[in-house]
């Protein structure tokens, strides 16, 4: 007995251990991972013991089969030689009477020796890869009633199709991971579909992309101008065009990129036509959704117009107050006695209008006023409708009135330190599932009388809607935010949108308060709000400072800048370096490694791990990347590693990093070292709502593509006690003096302006993809 290569070239020069499977070990059924003993029969491999261990991303299998595995020796501390398995394939019986002895065994009712014979002699040796390709040729077998044949078909294909579908895919050069999740998809139909069609991998496997298929297809001689090309390469285009913050494609854009796109290299060129044709068929398909000459994502589809919807439903609705204005007037007294302030004009009229308005919005820069005026509202909404503002007032079935939320953690951390009240993520209220399912929405709605949503320029379209499901219509709403910050990182602008509609009650708060208490920090980020910031506003104050410095002094400056800080007591936590770009020579990741060397060098009785190109050691402060609800750690979370520990020091035998992200720890094993980076320095998009005491931001010309008003407005307003700027002045002015063109196509506006708003033709909760699917 020996091993049937099903192909030829199938990895015989590889590295390979051949034995039988004497145990399962473990299973991991959502990870696919598992680890058996084998008894070893025969391997190229310097390896002389008689069982072995192997593991890696395999389904459970059949104890006392033989196997023969590809993949390398690891030299695990505490459970010593093991094999990692890249590839594995069943072996079967290579003669003629081996295979009929198989095929009549009892895995095979109703197929005796005789019908096993004339199975081989009809269909060769080669005669189970022919028919797990193709069930029709067991036809050819006399004597093999269809009934018989279908049995033997299924058995043979659950026994035998898995593996053969997973080397077949291994030959595309899929790891066993991926392949998997095709194999979830399409079961026994993969290498079919993948012969016939591999842009469907582009539909239907999750983030599997255009130009991987496009190979497959070129291998396969596929036609440049295969229809289901043209439709892969419109779907990955509108993908693409959500990572960059649109929510739709006008359909001569979207023609246009996917023309560059497929017409690169080919004769004849495909189409117009073509094209326009197949963008019918994907809109009747519903992979997209074709609104006049916009082209959708289903879910941004559903997501613009949900959330239009629930704002008109919001406008409907008139706010049930029985208060008068001399009622409103004496509560406002009274607040403003017990917290010794006196409200300004634009903030008394925002309090005011936030309590009759069912939804408002409240703009205004830094040191305006919004939290105190959140605060205002609160107060006097509980004062009027005579309800306690202390939640041990509330039993635990009895809904507490004011919902606070942020989209992120930290913000609403900032939120509840400001307010004195509970705030939460958005994500965290909604009760998101880390996926795309959510607990709360119109059959689930929130209950409470008053929500107010801070930093609300950083929610996308998509999460507005799915706030919006959840609010019911006797809910006033508050939206809080600065507009002149960056839009969300996902797709839309809902905040400015919503602005630039003017249909729903907004207040503008321009006075700065904080500036009287002597802050250059919030004078500079009013001075480029309103366009007057210029080179001789940079000039030195006790909370600012610019220090000139050319690109190659630059990492210097900043390593010397944090040392300096450090030394002085200041924590990590306290102080960050923001910058634009990652991969340039003053770019995050040789910031990261540079202040690293100062602040956390490499010690003999510090632990550290290396992963790809970084080195991770005990003291690094780093930021989650990802969202990761079950360990509750999300995106932009910046937290220091507390441990490191080897693999024979832990029950499941990996080395793990042990991170602490505000009292709360977070163990990751070394192959979701992924998930975190260094954060002595980090994006200034990751920094939205956040804050820091010093903020180091360095500005030089390399960063130039990068450079606008808005980003650097973002970076500013991080800082609370001090701001360092570091670099070019030039750059700088320059920078703030260039809006963002690149615009996203988002029809909010206008829908909120329409006065019917497009019914969408399906229900929303047949979506099955969401934006963050793709990002
Ligand atoms: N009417 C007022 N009279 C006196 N001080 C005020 C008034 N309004 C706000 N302040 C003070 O100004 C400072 C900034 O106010 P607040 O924190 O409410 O602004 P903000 O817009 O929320 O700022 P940021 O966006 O930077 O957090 C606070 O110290 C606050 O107490």
């Amino acid at each position: 007995m020996i091993q049937q290569s099903f192909f030829s070239e199938s990895g015989e020069d590889r590295p390979y251990v051949k034995g039988e499977l004497s145990r399962m070990i473990f299973h991991n059924d959502s990870e696919h991972f598992s680890i058996a003993s084998i008894k070893v029969q025969e391997t190229n491999e310097d390896f002389k013991e008689k069982s072995l261990v192997i593991k890696g991303h395999f389904s459970p299998l059949e104890e006392g089969e033989t196997y023969i595995f590809f993949g390398q020796f690891q030299n695990h501390k505490k459970f010593g030689l093991q094999y990692e398995v890249e590839m594995y394939n069943r072996v079967l019986p290579e003669t003629k009477d081996g295979l009929i002895m198989y095929l009549s065994s009892d895995l095979f009712h109703g197929i005796g020796k005789k019908t096993a014979e004339r199975i081989i002699d009809h269909l060769g040796e080669q005669a189970i890869s022919r028919i797990l390709e193709n069930r029709e040729i067991l036809s050819e077998v006399p004597r093999l009633p269809k009934e018989k044949a279908d049995q033997f078909y299924e058995t043979l294909k659950e026994h035998q199709g898995f593996e053969h579908i997973m080397i077949h895919l291994s030959q595309y050069g899929f790891g066993l991971k991926l392949s998997q999740k095709i194999y979830e998809v399409f079961k026994d139909q993969t290498l079919a579909i993948i012969e016939e069609d591999p842009y469907q991998l582009v539909f239907k496997v999750e983030g599997f992309g255009f130009h991987r298929a496009d190979e497959i297809a070129r291998m396969q001689n596929l036609n440049h101008d295969h229809p289901t090309r043209i439709r892969a390469a419109c779907l990955y285009m509108l993908q693409k065009s959500m990572s960059a913050g649109h929510v739709y494609l006008p359909t001569e854009e979207c023609l246009k990129q996917v023309d560059q796109l497929l017409n690169q290299g080919f004769e004849p060129e495909i189409t117009f036509e073509q094209l326009s044709e197949q963008i019918i068929h994907l809109g009747e398909e519903r992979y997209v959704y074709v609104e006049e000459d916009r082209i959708y994502l289903p879910s941004l589809y559903f997501a613009e117009n949900g959330f239009c919807r629930h704002m008109k439903r919001m406008l409907e609705e008139e706010v049930d107050t029985e208060h008068t204005q001399a009622d409103l007037m004496k509560v406002i007294g009274e607040i403003e006695e017990e917290e010794s302030i006196s409200y300004g004009e634009d903030q008394f009229h925002a309090i005011e209008k936030a309590l009759h308005s069912k939804l408002m919005i409240l703009t205004g820069g830094p040191g305006t006023g919004k939290t105190t005026v959140i605060k205002g509202i609160i107060q006097s909404y509980a004062l009027l409708n005579d309800v306690s503002i202390d939640p041990d007032d509330y039993k635990s079935d009895e809904p507490f009135p004011f919902i606070l939320v942020a989209p992120t953690g930290r913000a609403a951390k900032r939120m509840t330190e400001s307010t004195g009240l509970p705030a939460s993520t958005i994500h965290r209220l909604l009760g998101w599932d880390g996926h795309d399912q959510f607990e709360r929405n119109q059959n689930n709605p929130l209950e409470g009388k008053v929500l107010i949503v801070d930093e609300f320029s950083m929610v996308d379209i998509w999460l507005a809607n799915q706030l919006f499901r959840a609010v019911p219509s006797d809910m006033q709403v508050l939206l809080v935010g600065d507009e002149d910050q960056l839009p969300s990182v996902g797709p839309g602008q809902v905040l400015a949108d919503l602005l630039a509609s003017s249909q729903l009650p907004s207040v503008k708060l321009t006075e700065v308060y904080r500036q009287k208490e002597g802050s250059k920090i919030i004078q500079l980020a009013h001075e480029i709000k309103n366009n007057t910031c210029t080179r001789q506003s940079l000039v030195k104050e006790h909370d600012f400072n610019f220090i000139p410095a050319h690109e190659h002094q630059l990492t210097e400056l900043i390593t010397s800048i944090v040392k300096k800080a450090v030394d002085k007591g200041i924590e990590l936590k306290e102080l960050q370096v923001l910058a634009p770009m990652y991969r340039t020579d003053v770019g995050i990741h040789k910031l990261n490694a540079e202040i690293q060397k100062v602040i956390n060098p490499k010690h003999k009785q510090k632990r550290d791990i290396t992963f790809k190109e970084t080195t991770f050691r005990k003291g690094d402060k780093v930021i989650q990347l990802v969202n990761q609800p079950e360990d509750g750690v999300y995106n932009g979370d910046i937290g220091e590693i507390v441990a490191i520990f080897r693999e024979e020091e832990n029950v499941d035998g990996v080395e793990q990093v042990v991170v602490e992200y505000e009292g709360k720890e977070v163990v990751y094993p070394k192959k979701d070292l992924s998930n975190i980076m260094h954060a002595y320095c980090t994006s200034i998009h990751k920094s939205q709502g956040s804050e820091f005491s010093i903020v180091i931001l360095p500005v030089v010309r390399s960063y130039r593509r990068m450079l606008r008003k808005n980003l650097l407005y973002t970076a500013i307003t991080r800082s609370k006690q001090s701001l360092i700027i570091c670099g070019d002045r030039n750059a700088f002015i320059e920078g703030i003096q260039t809006t963002d063109t690149n615009l996203r196509y988002t029809r909010l506006k206008e829908k909120l302006q329409e006065e019917t708003t497009h019914e969408p033709e399906i229900e929303e909760e047949e979506e099955e993809l969401s934006p963050y699917d793709f990002m």
